[in-house]
C-alpha cells in the first residue's frame, strides 16, 4: 500500500495486524478502488444474467409476479393451461382465431364456451391490442397470450375490433390467414344492452346516467340520433365493409347471439367446424339455470359457473314509439348485411 488512492477504505473494528491477517482480507489491499468497483460491476452483470435466463419466464398480474415453472400436473382430460404455470412443451402463441366482435353480442359467451374445448386456449382478458397498443408491438401482445400446446388454437377476444376502422388491416398484417368470429345480435337490443352497460358504469361512480330515450332520439329533431356511438356500433354492414376490404367472408364466421343463448352446443358445433376441430362440446357441459335465464357450464358433477352478473341484465322497458323508430332505422341496414354475408337472422 503505498498512498491512500490505492487502499480499500476499511472500519477500524475490522483491521487486524499482518500477522493476523487471514487469506481472505490479505487480498483486500492489493485492490485498487477502480478494480474492485469494476469486480462489484461484473458481479452484478453476472447475476443479473443468471435471473433473466435461468427463471424460466415472469409475469405481471393485476400488480403480482408470478414465476411461471413447470411444475404443477395438468388436467390431461381437459389439457388446460393456466396464465401462471407453465407445462412442458407449452408456448405463448400469437393468436391463430380473434373473435372480434359485437360488443354486447355474447362474446364472453362464446369465449367461455370455446375454452370448454380441449384444443383451445383463450386469454382471459380483452387485450385490446389493436385497437389500443399496436405500438408496443407483436410480443407485448404475445405475452399476453395464455399457454398453449402446439396442436392448440389460441384465442382472443376484444369486442373493439369490430368497430375500430383501422383494426382489420392490423390483424391482416398479423396474420393473414387468421381465423375471425364475429357474434351478432339484433341490432336494436345491442342498443339498448350497450347503453345499459354503460349506465351501469356511470351509476357504479354515483354518476347521472341519460336515459336510452335521449341518448338515440335527437331531441330537435325528434329522428334517430346517428351520431350516438350505442347507434353506430349497431350499423353492421357499415364494419362489415371495412372486414371485408382485408378478409374474405369465408374467414369469417358469423355466430348467431340468439342460438347461442337458446341452443349454446348447436352455435359451437358450427364453430367447431369452422376450425377444423373435433365436436367436444357437448350438452354434458351446459344445464340451464332458471333464475339467471341463461345456460351455464358444468365443469364436471360438481363444478358450475354462470357467468359473470354483468351479463344478461334485465332490460328495461322501452317507449313503444322509441322501439318502433329504431327498428325501422336499422332495417334497411340489416337488409344490406343479410345480403353482405349470406344470412337472414331475421330481426324484427
Ligand atoms: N349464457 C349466457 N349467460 C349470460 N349472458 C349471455 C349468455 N349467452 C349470451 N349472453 C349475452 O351476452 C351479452 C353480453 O355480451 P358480451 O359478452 O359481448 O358483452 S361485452 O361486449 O363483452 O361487454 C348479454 O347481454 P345482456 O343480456 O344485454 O346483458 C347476454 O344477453
Amino acid at each position: 500500500m503505498n498512498n491512500d488512492k490505492d487502499c480499500l477504505l476499511v472500519a477500524p473494528s475490522v483491521v487486524t495486524p499482518p500477522q493476523q491477517q487471514t487469506s481472505r482480507t490479505r487480498w483486500l489491499p492489493s485492490l485498487s478502488r477502480a478494480r474492485f468497483t469494476s469486480l462489484v460491476v461484473i458481479v452484478s452483470v453476472f447475476a443479473i444474467c443468471v435471473l433473466v435466463y435461468l427463471v424460466p419466464e415472469r409475469e405481471v398480474h393485476h400488480g403480482t409476479v408470478a414465476v411461471v415453472t413447470s411444475i404443477a400436473p395438468l388436467d390431461t382430460s381437459t389439457r388446460k393451461t393456466s396464465t401462471k404455470i407453465r407445462y412442458k412443451h407449452t408456448q405463448r402463441r400469437l393468436p391463430q382465431c380473434i373473435i372480434i366482435g359485437i360488443r354486447k353480442a355474447g362474446t364472453r359467451a362464446l369465449l367461455k364456451f370455446l375454452d370448454l374445448h380441449p384444443s383451445i386456449q383463450t386469454a382471459a382478458r380483452e387485450i385490446h391490442f389493436f385497437d389500443h397498443s399496436y405500438e408496443l408491438g407483436l410480443n407485448w401482445y404475445r405475452k399476453r397470450m395464455p399457454f398453449s400446446f402446439p396442436d392448440q388454437i389460441t384465442i382472443e377476444k376484444t369486442p373493439a375490433y369490430f368497430t375500430v376502422k383501422s383494426v382489420p388491416k392490423l390483424v391482416h398484417r398479423m396474420n393473414s390467414t387468421v381465423k375471425v368470429l364475429l357474434i351478432v345480435r339484433d341490432p336494436f337490443e345491442r342498443t339498448v344492452s350497450d347503453w345499459l352497460q354503460l349506465c351501469m358504469n356511470q351509476r357504479a361512480k354515483n354518476r347521472h346516467c341519460t336515459s336510452f330515450e335521449r341518448k338515440v332520439i335527437d331531441p330537435r329533431t325528434g329522428e334517430v340520433n346517428r351520431s350516438y356511438q350505442g347507434i353506430r356500433r349497431s350499423i353492421y354492414v357499415r364494419h362489415m365493409q371495412n372486414w371485408l376490404q382485408w378478409f374474405p367472408l369465408s374467414q369469417i364466421h358469423l355466430v348467431n347471439g340468439k342460438t347461442l343463448v337458446e341452443n349454446p352446443v348447436a352455435a359451437l358445433k358450427r364453430v367447431e367446424q369452422f376450425l377444423g376441430l373435433d365436436h367436444r362440446i357437448t350438452e354434458d357441459h351446459f344445464y340451464f339455470n332458471k333464475s339467471r335465464g341463461f345456460y351455464c357450464i358444468q365443469y364436471d358433477s360438481t363444478r358450475q359457473k354462470c357467468l359473470h352478473p354483468s351479463k344478461g341484465r334485465k332490460h328495461p322497458k322501452i317507449k313503444k314509439e322509441v322501439v318502433q323508430k329504431l327498428r325501422e332505422f336499422f332495417r334497411p341496414f340489416n337488409h344490406k348485411f343479410y345480403q353482405m354475408v349470406g344470412q337472414d337472422f331475421g330481426w324484427p
